[in-house]
């Protein structure tokens, strides 16, 4: 059987693949992030998940490896993670009272050739109050995620609803991942 590696150092990505009945190694890909001049959104994603998942199976050959990347987009601004506090808050400050955008590239290199795919979720934040933006950025939550905020714990609070795959929010959409990994599955460790 193939091994399936999933290309990435986010405890969170590995939380939801093993969630979705995978059995998989992890590897951190370093990669350089930036995003080209000109390059669409939804391209750059793409292109880091593909870089990703290439440097990993590029020193595992015969492994299938899963990689993925997320970022937010307001109005056509790119919100990577924030580099300090201000960055931080600028960035919550953009997004307070305003619909997002969250793409998740996906990459799978191994087997024949590699594969992609892009998921957008649309997120709905309210307004977000003095204190709670001062409460939420004394967390340091926001610190290593794409926009400054995290679904899945205080940011909650601010989202009355979105459209799309939950999962792609949080760093890895999961029946895209099946979806993708679907036409090797029968190869690597799917319980
Ligand atoms: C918007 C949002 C992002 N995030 C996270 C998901 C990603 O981990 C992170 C975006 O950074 P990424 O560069 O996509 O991923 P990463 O650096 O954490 O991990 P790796 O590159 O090794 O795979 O933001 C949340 O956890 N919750 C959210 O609501």
């Amino acid at each position: 059987m193939r091994p399936l590696i999933l290309a990435s150092a986010s405890p969170r990505r590995r939380e939801l693949l093993a969630q979705a009945g995978f059995t998989f190694e992890v590897r951190a890909a370093d990669i350089d992030e930036t995003r080209h001049a000109g390059e669409q959104p939804m391209d750059y994603v793409r292109r880091l998940a593909l870089e990703k998942a290439q440097a990993i199976a590029a020193r595992n050959p015969g492994a299938v490896v899963l990689g993925a990347d997320t970022t937010v987009v307001l109005e056509g601004e790119v919100l990577n993670k924030p580099v300090d506090r201000d960055d931080a808050e600028r960035m919550l400050r953009l997004l307070s009272g305003r619909t997002h955008q969250v793409h998740t590239g996906l990459a799978v290199v191994g087997g024949s050739g590699h594969q992609s795919h892009v998921e957008t979720t649309d997120v709905v934040f309210r307004a977000i109050a003095e204190e709670e933006l001062t409460a939420y950025l004394a967390s340091g939550d926001p610190m290593d995620k794409a926009g400054a905020y995290g679904i899945q714990g205080y940011a909650a609070r601010w989202i009355p609803r979105i459209e799309g795959d939950y999962f792609n929010v949080v760093g890895l959409p999961l029946a895209a991942v099946v979806r993708l990994l679907g036409t090797v599955s029968s190869e690597y460790g799917e319980r």
